[in-house]
Parts: structure tokens; C-alpha cells; sequence
């Protein structure tokens, strides 16, 4: 077989090297055959990838075969490449051909749903989103994204301060109601978000779902395949909730008590016409985005801190020195270079998307002598290119002076601008760089800096006051990777802040109940009964326990969860007071959505259709 397929390519072009493939010297040869097992025909080397952690493997390859090497798994061709001029090369400057998505077994509509954004495939849909997409977020980055971060950072570091155990449940709650309030204009459904999204994640990671790996499996019918039934259930679920959002904003318009929000800005630029379907869609995607990612990062923050306390002290200094005991607001960015380095070099030392989000290619083409075929997955290997000696220097170090001393290749001037994240390998290459990195760079700005300031994040002590151990690698295996849990003490730095954080936390509540009264006169449908219906059943995948996200009494520690745990609230964000019974059934929070549905009659319509206006100053429908 492989034989023939040599002999079709033109003469000097050669296939990618790889494993079981073809490996350019003999002595790499050699090394192969003595330090990995032989790959099955066809199947080619699946065996070898291992379910948690799965970049290391394709950079070990990388270091056998070279930056850039093919892996053949169940008869697709994937393109691996670590190395950042190879991905700009390819991903940039040819983009024409490499900027489409390939299929997602496990959601094989994903090219032209038009649902996800990031996962359609270079279709007209998907210019038309994108660019909307752009307008939104750049209207309101102007208006640094309406002061919702240092909202919700103000809220998110009292809670840290009182229970640091449960960190992981408080940094999901910042990133999905920050994102919920950008997106919608309020905080209420950010517990739905969360459950839809963690769910989304699953449907199309390699690591969640069996068809995304054995591809066959797309092909077995509904009645028989649990994927299929369980992600139909979760894409109803998130359906019925990107229109009660919706609705809500609707309902707003024009009042005063009406927030800024992404869905707002459209309907304000293109009042409520047949856009609106396709404009839910885009701003639902840009929810999911923020709500799954920039929470990576930040645990990955109390990580770099637990193992590297020289640079909490190094950061602390600057924010004390440069901000006279404030804490650190988004107005302070030029001031404080050592925060913005320690936030880029946490996402270069763990990327949060270790294997990147692949792009498919659309012709054959021939890279340095290299055959790439058409149809082929590649994937910027996130983790590799983080490696790379000759751009950073000892990679596997924590070093945010990479980005402030001029020693280093990595070095750019003025500091008052530099380090930032835009133009970031992390997010990207070519047509289909990120869109969030305004929202992403406010978020982790306020939070990493309002953590410095605020606590000591230190290593827990055991009672002969040894250190406990705290893993350095142990992340979880999805396609946005974040630490597993691990322990430490974040201890308020004086009480003077903790005081200080209480009267920040008090200060964003009020503002929070404000905005809960003006829901309630509007009959806002209660999102937090969703979590009790059948739709959310099969998210409730793994370990975990009540997902309540009520403040005082966090519980939580996996947000798939949504059992109620007796005697505490399970309603979500939705209001409702810690000990307040629950008496609402499945039935009344149907009834809720119908409500909901009678207030939006174009529900059930698949293919949204655009007729907006191009309106003066706004983006244009093409
Ligand atoms: C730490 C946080 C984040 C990281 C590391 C990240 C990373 C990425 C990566 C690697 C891609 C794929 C780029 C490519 O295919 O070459 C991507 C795409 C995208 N991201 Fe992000 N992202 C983050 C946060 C966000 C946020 C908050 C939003 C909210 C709007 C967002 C919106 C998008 C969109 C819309 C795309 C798809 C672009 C397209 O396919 O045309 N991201 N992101």
C-alpha cells in the first residue's frame, strides 16, 4: 500500500515521517523500532495513545520524527506540527487551504450546523458568524467589556478567601457568570452554562467520547448509541436555554434596569428580525467558549504559585510597590508588566489547550518536500511549540522573565504594552485565531493580580509541618486541559484585605440583588430548574456531588452533578436562598420552558436565515 501511494507523488516529494510511517534515518529508525510498539494496518497506532495526557505522547513522537509528522488512526491521516514557523507557515500562509474544520465523529454536523462557530467548517456561515463574532466582542472591549469582570473578580476572591478548598468550584463560577453577564446581561444562567458546556466538551474530545476515536462508530443509528442519545439531550437542553436568554434581553429592551450584553448590541444594531436566530447561536458559542476555557489558566496560576514562591513574592512586590496597597484594576494594565508576564507564562508552561483545536486541509499540498493530503487533520501541537529550546530557553522551567528581560528571545518593547496575549501561539494561527483574547487577558489581568495582592498561596503543612506534595502535571484529559485538584492554603495577606475583600464581595452582592428584582418582575424563566429535569440526567457523568452554587455553603466539586444533596439548593444561580425547599417538579419546570417557547415561535428551526440590515458604523451581513 504504501508502496503505491509513494509511487503517485510527484518526483522528490516524500510522505511525512511518523510512526509505523516512514522514519528519514536509519538511526531514528533504529531508535523506533527499540522504543515503541508496532502499529496495526489501518488502525494505525492508537494503542500508543494514552487516555490522560495525550500531547505528551504526540511530543515524544515529535522529538523521534521531527516538528512536523503524520499519524495514520483508523484510516484518517493527522498532520502534527510543533513547531510555531512550520503552524505559520501552513496555518497562515496558506490559509486558503488549511482553514476548514474537520468532522467530529461524535457531532458530524459540526461543519455546517452552524451552531458552534469554532467547529464549522470555512463555509459562507461561517465568515458571516465570525465576523459578527469580531463586531461584538470589539464593541464592547471598547467599553472594557462593560466592568463585568471586576465584578465578578470582586465577588470571586472574598469567596476564595473563605473557602480556598473549593477554588475549583469559585473559578467556574467567575468564568461562566463573567461570560453570562458579556453574553446575556446577567449572572442567572451561568450554572446552566456550565452543565451544557462541560457536556460539549465531552461530545467532541477525542478523550470523551468513544466515535471520536473509533470513527466507525458514527455510523451506528440512535436507538443504539449512547453518544448520540445523550449529546441529542444535551443540545435540547442548551437550545431551550439560549432562548430563554434571549428572550430575556428581548424582554429588557429599552428599560432602564437593561444590562449591556453581547445578544443586546446585536439587537440594538439589528432589532429582533430573522438575524436574531443565527446571532443566539454566535453569542451562545462565545458563552460556551469563556465559560470552558479561562478557568485552565487560572488553576494553573495556584499551581505555578505552589511551586515556584519566588515569583508570588516578585509579583506581590510590584502590585504593592506600584499600586500603594490597591488592588489591581483593568485601568492599571500599562503599570504592571510582571502580572501580564506571569499571566502569558503560565499559559505558555501549561497551555490550556495542549493538542490545539485542529484545522483539516482542502487540497494536497507539498511543504519542504513533505506530501500533505487532502482531507488530512492538522493539529498546531500547543504543547510542542511551548517547548521549542531555541524560543524558550529551559521550556519546562515556570520563567516569567522570558517576557521582561531582553536576554531573552522572547523579549519586546515598550513594557507598558508588552507582554500581552494578542498574536499568541496559544490561541491560534491563521483565519481561525481566537476571538476571546480581549475577554481572556481582562479575566486573568484581574483575577491573577487580585490573588497576589490578596493571599499567600502557599503549600499545606501536615501536623510534623512537612510539605504536602503537590503534583506538577496531573491534568485532566479533555480538550481543554486543567490541573486535577490539589491542595494548598491561600491565606488573606492581612486583615486589612480580608476586610477590605468582604466590603468588595458586599458591594457586587447588592448590585446582584438589584438585578435579581428587576428579573423577577419580568418572570424571568427559572433556569435553575432546568437542573432537575431530564434533559441534564446523563451529564451527571463522573464522580461529584450537588452542584449548588450558592455561595455560602459551596459544595460542589464537579459541576456535571446536578443531584440535589438533601437540605441545600440546587437551583443554580437563580436566586433562591441556601435553605430554601425545594418544591418545583420536572412538570413546572417544563411548563417554564413552554412559557418560554410561546415567547420565541420560531423555536424547532434548524437552518437560521439572515436578512438583517446593514445598519451605519455596524458590521454588514454579507
Ligand atoms: C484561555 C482561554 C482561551 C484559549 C487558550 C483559547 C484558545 C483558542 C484556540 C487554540 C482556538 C483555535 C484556533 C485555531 O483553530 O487555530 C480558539 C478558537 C476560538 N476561540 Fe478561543 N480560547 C480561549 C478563550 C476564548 C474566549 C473567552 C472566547 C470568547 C469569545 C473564545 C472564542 C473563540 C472562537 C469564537 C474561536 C473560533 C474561531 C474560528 O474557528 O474561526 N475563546 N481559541
Amino acid at each position: 500500500y504504501r508502496y503505491v501511494n509513494r509511487k503517485k507523488l510527484p518526483p522528490g516529494v516524500q510522505p511525512l515521517p511518523g510512526p509505523w510511517g516512514r522514519s528519514p534515518t536509519p538511526q531514528r529508525r533504529t531508535r523506533e523500532l527499540t522504543t515503541t510498539t508496532a502499529g496495526i494496518p489501518y488502525i494505525g497506532r492508537v494503542h500508543d495513545i494514552p487516555a490522560k495526557a495525550s500531547w505528551l505522547k504526540f511530543y515524544e513522537w515529535a522529538q523521534l520524527h521531527g516538528p512536523i509528522y503524520q499519524t495514520t488512526i483508523f484510516g484518517e491521516v493527522h498532520v502534527w506540527i510543533s513547531s510555531e514557523q512550520i503552524a505559520h507557515d501552513l496555518l497562515s500562509k496558506r490559509a486558503l487551504i488549511y482553514s476548514d474544520r474537520p468532522t467530529i465523529p461524535n457531532l458530524p454536523d459540526n461543519r455546517t450546523s452552524g451552531d458552534y462557530l469554532a467547529l464549522l467548517g470555512r463555509t459562507d456561515t461561517w465568515k458571516r458568524q465570525r465576523r459578527l463574532c469580531g463586531h461584538l466582542m470589539h464593541t464592547s472591549a471598547l467599553d472594557s467589556l462593560h466592568s463585568y469582570p471586576a465584578l465578578e473578580r470582586d465577588r470571586f476572591l472574598y469567596l476564595m478567601a473563605r473557602s480556598p478548598a473549593h477554588y475549583r468550584e469559585w473559578i467556574e463560577q467567575f468564568t461562566s457568570r463573567t461570560v453570562s453577564r458579556l453574553s446575556w446581561g446577567t449572572a442567572h444562567p451561568a450554572q446552566v452554562l456550565r452543565h451544557t458546556t462541560f457536556g460539549l466538551l465531552e461530545t467532541i474530545s477525542p478523550s470523551g467520547a468513544l466515535p471520536n476515536i473509533i470513527s466507525f462508530l458514527r455510523y451506528v443509528p440512535e436507538w443504539a448509541s449512547p453518544w448520540k442519545q445523550k449529546e441529542r439531550r444535551r443540545h435540547e437542553l442548551e437550545d431551550q436555554v439560549f432562548r430563554a436568554n434571549v428572550g430575556f434581553v428581548g424582554e429588557m429592551r429599552g428599560r432602564e434596569a437593561a444590562q449591556p450584553s453581547f445578544i443586546g448590541t446585536f439587537m440594538a444594531e439589528m432589532g429582533e428580525g430573522e438575524g436574531t436566530e443565527e446571532a443566539m447561536r454566535v453569542v451562545g458559542l462565545m458563552a460556551i467558549a469563556g465559560a470552558l476555557t479561562i478557568g485552565s489558566p487560572i488553576q494553573s496560576y495556584l499551581l505555578a504559585m505552589c511551586h515556584y514562591p519566588e515569583w508570588q513574592r516578585k509579583l506581590q512586590e510590584e502590585i504593592d510597590t506600584v499600586l500603594e496597597g490597591r488592588c489591581p484594576q483593568w485601568e492599571d494594565r500599562e503599570k504592571l508588566p510582571m502580572l501580564r508576564a506571569v499571566m502569558k507564562e503560565v499559559i505558555r508552561w501549561r497551555p490550556p489547550v495542549p493538542t490545539g483545536i485542529p484545522h483539516a486541509v482542502e487540497k494536497d499540498d507539498i511543504y519542504n518536500g513533505y506530501f500533505i493530503p487532502a482531507g488530512a487533520t492538522i493539529h498546531a501541537l500547543e504543547w510542542g511549540i511551548t517547548r521549542e529550546e531555541a524560543m524558550y530557553p529551559e521550556p519546562e522551567a515556570f520563567n516569567p522573565k522570558r517576557w521582561l528581560d531582553p536576554a531573552f528571545p522572547t523579549y519586546r518593547e515598550p513594557l507598558t504594552q508588552y507582554p500581552n496575549l494578542n498574536g499568541f501561539s496559544q490561541f491560534g494561527f491563521g483565519r481561525r485565531t481566537c476571538q476571546g483574547i480581549p475577554i481572556v487577558e481582562q479575566d486573568l489581568f484581574l483575577t491573577m493580580g487580585g490573588m497576589a495582592w490578596a493571599f499567600d498561596i502557599l503549600k499545606k503543612r501536615d501536623a510534623a509541618g512537612n510539605e504536602v506534595p503537590v503534583h506538577w502535571l496531573d491534568y485532566t484529559p479533555l480538550l481543554i486541559a486543567k490541573p486535577e485538584e490539589f491542595p494548598f492554603d491561600a491565606t488573606p495577606r492581612s486583615e486589612a484585605k480580608m476586610e477590605l475583600m468582604r466590603e468588595m464581595y458586599e458591594s457586587a452582592k447588592a448590585k446582584e440583588e438589584e438585578e435579581k428584582a428587576t428579573a423577577k418582575d419580568f418572570a424571568f424563566p427559572d433556569l435553575g430548574l432546568i437542573n432537575q429535569g431530564k434533559g441534564i440526567e446523563d451529564l451527571v457523568a463522573k464522580e461529584g456531588r450537588a452542584a449548588s452554587i450558592d455561595d455560602s455553603h459551596p459544595v460542589s466539586t464537579d459541576v456535571r452533578d446536578c443531584s440535589p444533596e438533601p437540605g441545600l439548593s440546587s437551583r443554580g444561580d437563580s436566586g433562591s436562598e441556601p435553605d430554601e425547599p425545594q418544591s418545583e417538579t420536572e412538570g413546572e419546570a417544563k411548563h417554564l420552558l413552554q412559557v418560554d417557547e410561546k415567547r420565541h415561535p420560531r423555536k424547532g428551526k434548524k437552518e437560521p436565515i439572515i436578512t438583517g440590515q446593514a445598519v451605519p458604523g455596524a458590521w454588514k451581513w454579507s
